[in-house]
């Protein structure tokens, strides 16, 4: 375990300062690669952990300490350690005897080697972690209540965060910051090109897995698992059978109600969730734009697990279609736009401590680019569907309001799906947080 810790703390202490968890754990899978199975799932388990309860644990570990500590990595193992003992199975004497070790033993990453030169140093250190993890212990429902007594503390989100929720949904927005700190479900979306859910739900069972249909009645491919898999042992993956999206997420495609033979733009489409689900329920002639190449393979790969067949895949950027047009225009266009990805805090607990208040006027001015360039490649008489995973006006009813405002041949339609207000579906415990907005020209 020491060495899981070790990798755990180093990969929240890199996302801590600026980089995304995906991209850390890819890097490290890379440069470790002798980790087991079993070490990598604990590892990513502990940096997920420690992320969603970022917020509490770096105040219990304020209250534990008396002075800052100026060895950033001992801090981010302590973060670790408090993770284990208030979250996990692990017995507590187990965490404590392995933090300390990790504590003093050379480091994975070579950054710690001072203390293999120093031994009195090492055993000053190993004490202080065994006496921080052991006060927690002897200390915690008090500790605990005074950490709750803070909002970040309480609700493991970044102020800014916690009052902008409050002033946009002053009575939901207990609720979606506790949700958001809970593990969440996985979904899957049956290819109804290739079986049918009661099939899929019958395979799904005879490999010892078990899956209902959601509450909800807004997508008719949708499971959801009782327990969460890899992708590997779900049956029939490599041959497309399933794909792995949340249940929100798989509105889009229905919301925009294409018809077979259509011409459909995903203007945003990597790694291609919402494009594969459109053609698995309709043959239309869909072009798929993304600016990002590395994801663009990604929804090649996707297509062709799924059998499924594009119009035509360009590596180009939304806003500026006259690059990449072809000049006639489309019945159907949708704009998942680049967003601050609000909504799924859960599936991606590094996205709340890596955005900034002010990256919101950012991402805001890119989706009001988008929408005024692909509106001009719209069919009259045509939809477009404009969707994030963000759950911040500024970003969702504010946008299309300010669209609506500067485009009069524009008009809003209502969708008939009563958890959707005003275009927001706030998160769950079922599912993400989505904004979907549905706009016709006249
Ligand atoms: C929310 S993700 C799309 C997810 C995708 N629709 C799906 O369901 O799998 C947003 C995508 O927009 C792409 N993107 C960002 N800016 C873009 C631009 N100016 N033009 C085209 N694509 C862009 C990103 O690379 C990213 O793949």
């Amino acid at each position: 375990m020491i060495r899981t810790q070790r990798l755990a703390a180093t990969t929240v202490e890199r996302v801590v300062s600026g980089a995304s968890l995906t991209t850390v754990l890819q890097e490290t899978w890379r440069s470790h690669s002798g980790l087991s199975d079993q070490q990598r799932g604990a590892i990513q388990d502990l940096s997920y952990g420690v992320l969603r309860f970022y917020g509490q644990l770096d105040i219990l570990l304020g209250l534990l300490l008396n002075k800052p500590l100026k060895d950033q990595s001992l801090r981010y193992l302590l973060l670790v350690g408090l993770y284990q003992l208030q979250y996990s199975k692990t017995a507590p004497h187990v965490v404590v005897d392995s933090a300390v070790s990790a504590s003093c033993s050379p480091s994975i990453d070579g950054r710690n080697s001072r203390n293999m030169l120093d031994p009195r140093h090492a055993k000053s250190i190993g004490g202080l972690v065994n006496a921080i993890l052991r006060n927690f212990l002897r200390k915690r429902p008090a500790l605990l209540e005074k950490t709750a007594a803070t909002e970040v503390g309480r609700y493991s989100h970044p102020q800014w965060w916690i009052d902008k929720l409050r002033a946009q949904y002053p009575s939901r927005y207990q609720a979606v910051l506790e949700t958001a700190n809970i593990r969440p479900p996985m979904a899957l979306r049956v290819n109804q090109r290739r079986t049918n859910v009661e099939a899929y739900q019958k395979l799904l069972h005879n490999a010892g897995l078990n899956a209902r249909r959601p509450e909800n009645e807004w997508t008719e491919e949708a499971l959801e698992l009782f327990h969460p898999v890899p992708v590997e042992k779900l049956p029939g993956f490599g041959q497309g059978l399933v794909s792995v999206q949340d249940v929100a997420a798989q509105m889009a495609a229905p919301l925009l109600c294409p018809q077979s033979g259509m011409r459909v733009l995903d203007a945003c489409a990597a790694p291609g969730g919402k494009s594969a689900h459109l053609l698995e329920l309709t043959d239309l002639e869909l072009t798929a734009v993304d600016n990002d190449g590395e994801r663009l393979e990604r929804l090649k790969q996707n297509f062709t697990r799924l059998g499924l067949k594009p119009y035509r895949i360009i590596h180009g950027d939304a806003t500026h279609p006259g690059e990449w047009w072809d000049g006639r225009p489309f019945d159907r266009i949708l704009a998942d736009a680049p967003c601050s990805a609000s909504g799924v805090v859960r599936r991606h607990p590094d996205i709340k401590w890596l955005r900034r208040e002010s990256d919101l006027a950012q991402f805001a001015e890119i989706q009001r680019k988008t929408l005024d360039a692909l509106w001009q490649t719209l069919v009259k008489g045509g939809k477009l569907l404009y969707v994030t995973c963000s759950i911040f006006a500024e970003e969702n009813g504010l946008q299309v309001e300010s669209f609506l405002n500067h485009h009069p041949d524009a008009r809003l339609l209502p969708f008939s799906v009563p958890e959707i207000v005003e275009g927001q579906l706030l998160p769950d415990l079922h599912h993400d947080g989505f904004f979907y907005a549905l706009l016709e020209k006249l």
